[in-house]
């Protein structure tokens, strides 16, 4: 089921143009990543559908609202930099939103220790907030945008500034949580988008260039590959496997090569034969596929 449609999205910020008419729809309980290079727009888009900033054009339309509805017991929100009341305690602070949230206060406490344990800090709850990790208290930013149920919950960033432990516990939360709500984060690190997310919305200069399933994306972009690594420079063996078979494309770093391949199998027992025949001095044979990032190189650079 859908949650949001956008629809010819704009935004200027005095004549210049940010977000340049952009679409998409979000279903219930799949995990959306948006990304973009730092200044793609992509804190712009999610002002905007948190409803914190006013589109200069287009629709945003949750399902069941009609246009000009509040929407805004609909989404929850964690800005790129959320700031907390240190002196409170974990549980105060949920307790607290859960009641600006609308909640009463027997509903906040018992939402509030049902997040605890979601997030993984329960233990934690009575401690000042002063004292949490960075990972905690993206947690308990994460706790807190939920409170309320919301359909579709806005993550900011939430895991570039923290540390890998910080962004695993982080990551994982999310797999756990879009089996309550649909997740729309943004992300420069093409990684943790291919880590949890469904789809993906490629966002570049204001529009969106690209989006659909990871599977889709795969089969559209990626192909083959073949990396090879030498004890010594590359170059001198490359047309060995070139003239072989059906090499698309190869690039060369030094003491390695990537061939980019359409059958891989036949490439496979080609590339070994050579190997074995010449005695090459092979150090690494790596079979994999063009990784997120390559796609993205590639859908940017069209
Ligand atoms: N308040 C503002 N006034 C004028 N220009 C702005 C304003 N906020 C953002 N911009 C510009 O709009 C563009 C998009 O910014 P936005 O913050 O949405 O990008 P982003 O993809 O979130 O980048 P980052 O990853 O660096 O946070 C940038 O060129 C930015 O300089």
């Amino acid at each position: 089921m859908s949650v949001v449609h956008v629809k010819n999205l704009k935004k200027n910020y005095q004549k210049h143009e940010v977000i340049k008419g952009i679409d998409f729809e979000l279903m219930d309980k799949k995990c959306i990543a948006l990304l973009g290079a730092n200044g793609a727009g992509k804190t712009t888009t999610l002002q905007m559908l948190s409803g914190l900033m006013k589109p200069t054009n287009g629709e945003i339309l949750f399902s069941g609202s009609r246009e000009g509805d509040d929407f805004r017991h609909l989404i929850g929100y964690l800005p790129q930099h959320p700031v907390f009341y240190d002196w409170m305690t974990g549980r105060e602070f949920l307790e607290y939103a859960g009641k600006l949230s609308g909640l009463s206060k027997k509903d906040s406490k018992k939402r509030t220790q049902e997040l605890l344990e979601l997030v993984g800090i329960e233990e934690a709850k009575n401690r000042r907030i002063g004292k949490y990790s960075g990972g905690m208290k993206q947690r308990l930013g994460i706790a807190q945008a939920i409170i309320h149920r919301p359909k579709l919950v806005i993550l900011d960033e939430p895991v570039s500034a923290l540390d890998p432990f910080g962004r695993r516990e982080v990551l994982e939360l999310m797999g756990r949580l879009k089996k309550e709500t649909a997740i729309l984060f943004s992300t420069h690190i093409l990684n943790d988008a291919e880590e949890v997310c469904d789809e993906i919305l490629f966002l570049h200069n204001g529009r969106l260039v690209e989006s659909g399933t990871m599977e889709q994306l795969r089969d559209k972009h990626q192909q083959a590959k073949i990396d090879l690594e030498f004890k010594e420079d590359a170059a001198r063996y490359a047309d060995l496997f070139t003239a072989l078979v059906k090499v698309q494309s190869h690039a060369i770093k030094r003491n390695k090569i990537s061939f980019f391949v359409e059958d891989i199998e036949l490439a496979k027992i080609g590339f070994l034969k050579v190997i074995a025949e010449r005695n090459l001095p092979l150090v690494k044979f790596e079979i994999s596929r063009t990784s997120l990032e390559e796609v993205f190189m590639k859908v940017v650079e069209k």
